[in-house]
């Protein structure tokens, strides 16, 4: 598979790495400075560049029928726009704002726990992420991805940062060190709390989901995510 990078930061260099050792090839390395894209060559884009870059990488890639691989975070405010874009030009897409499996299992436990939790008035929910000090946004796409499966499943009815109001989940953004990303969901009464908790050790995770994204979109028109890539329903 030919591959063309969106981004080559972090996450770029570690898909390169693990894409080279699947046995696909690098045909574009895009970054900020790029001049001119050769689509010509490209099986699949994979982007992991900023917010501010991520609607045009998207929207280039679907106009040049380039399947597309979207893990930047930040940019949602435009998503629907994208995913019109990609039903006029029948394009394929798969946004995920975290691409590893551990993340992508916490997500299920998460919606499993908000569907136990919904009654119980006794209980309030809060959310913390951690990330490294390079990070661009906050609350991390991760955190927001977990509150709208909360809120998918229970009476609350937004997030915000630091909030208080009792139908808003608050969500605290911590950024330190080189901390490759660290969520935890809690739930507290007087009496307990009850905590879920997912710590990435490493990018390497990240990395191989988008990959194996990428591999897996091959030949497929549509939107989908990483529910779809992984079979999770079927787990559920
Ligand atoms: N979905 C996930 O699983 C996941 C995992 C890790 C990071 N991320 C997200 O991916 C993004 C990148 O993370 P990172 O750690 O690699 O950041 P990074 O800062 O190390 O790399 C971003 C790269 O994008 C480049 N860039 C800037 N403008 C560009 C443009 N117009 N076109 C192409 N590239 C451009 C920057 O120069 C930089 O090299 C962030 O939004 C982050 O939140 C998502
Ligand atoms: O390093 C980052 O930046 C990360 N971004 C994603 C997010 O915002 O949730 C995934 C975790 C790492």
């Amino acid at each position: 598979m030919n591959i063309g990078l969106f981004g080559y930061g972090k996450m770029g260099k570690m898909i390169e790495q693990l894409a080279l050792q699947r046995g696909h090839n690098i045909v574009a390395k895009v970054d900020v400075d790029t001049k001119h894209i050769n689509f010509s060559e490209m099986d699949v884009a994979i982007d992991f560049s900023t917010p501010d870059a991520a609607f045009n990488n998207i929207t280039a890639s679907i106009k040049n029928s380039v399947p597309i691989i979207s893990g930047t975070t930040g940019w949602l405010a435009q998503y629907d726009q994208v995913v019109e874009l990609c039903k006029e030009k029948q394009g394929a897409l798969i946004y995920a704002s975290n691409f590893s499996l551990g993340v992508n299992i916490f997500f299920e436990l998460n919606a499993y726990l908000a569907k136990m939790m919904s009654n119980l008035e006794q209980y309030n929910v809060s959310m913390e992420e951690i990330h490294h000090t390079q990070k661009l946004d906050a609350p991390s796409g991760t955190a927001i991805t977990l509150a709208e499966g909360i809120i998918e499943h229970t009476t609350y009815q937004d997030w915000q940062m630091e909030s208080t109001g009792k139908h808003s989940i608050p969500i605290t953004s911590k950024r330190e060190g080189t901390v490759p990303g660290t969520h935890t969901v809690s739930y507290e009464s007087d009496v307990d709390k009850i905590e879920i908790k997912h710590e990435a050790h490493n990018r390497k995770g990240f990395a191989l989901g988008a990959v194996i994204a990428a591999e897996w979109i091959q030949g497929k028109t549509g939107i989908f995510s990483m529910r779809d890539v992984l079979n999770l329903s079927e787990r559920t």
